[in-house]
């Protein structure tokens, strides 16, 4: 996953994106900007097959959902902890990957917001086969309530990168969120 974060608008690009984006095998472009339409052609051409935008960022999600699989990708929808998931809800089943942002959009380093927990859970109960994310704040400390939430995606910085054994953290959020998977599958 590639975050992409702007805080003014302008016509500059993300410059060297498409020679990063040749790195990666699966790219989902985290669209943390105003005017998110405005970079789907290009994160298109520069090889992305994921793009996810901000609800608070468009005033016509269905016109930009459509306008990203016209160019070739999967959506991911998100939503800032102020947004609830009533406002995603309407185009859950048009999306890939609902994200729910357990911190403001901003910087890594920041604490898990625990309160978002019952958007996912939510989000989870109604779209079983919905692909979900967490971002912000997620480590060892909050995988847990991640997993059982019903969160199948995870995004993890400042845990990962600042532990001195950053592969043991990998390893300890994957398979948290793997056993929660498969019990899930055995509850049904
Ligand atoms: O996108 C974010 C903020 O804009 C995330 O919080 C960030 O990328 C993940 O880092 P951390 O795990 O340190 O919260």
């Amino acid at each position: 996953m590639v975050e992409c974060l702007r805080h003014s608008i302008g016509p500059d690009p993300f410059f060297g994106l498409e020679a990063l984006l040749t790195l990666y095998l699966i790219t989902d472009m985290h669209m943390m900007v105003s005017r998110p339409e405005q970079w789907v052609k290009p994160m298109a051409a520069a090889g992305a097959n994921q793009y996810t935008f901000h609800l608070e960022a468009t005033t016509n999600p269905g016109n930009l959902i459509k306008e990203i699989r016209e160019s070739g990708m999967k959506v991911g929808l998100a939503i800032k902890p102020g947004t609830t998931v009533e406002e995603l809800a309407p185009w859950a089943g048009q999306i890939d990957m609902a994200l729910v942002m357990t911190v403001e959009p901003g910087f890594g380093g920041q604490k898990f917001m625990e309160d978002m927990m019952p958007k996912v859970s939510w989000l989870r109960s109604q779209f079983p086969s919905l692909d979900i994310e967490v971002d912000g704040g997620v480590g060892p400390d909050s995988i847990h309530r991640c997993a059982e939430a019903g969160a199948n995606m995870i995004v993890s910085g400042s845990a990962v990168v600042s532990s001195d054994d950053p592969r043991s953290v990998i390893a300890l959020l994957k398979n948290v969120v793997i056993e929660a998977i498969q019990k899930r599958s055995l509850d049904r």
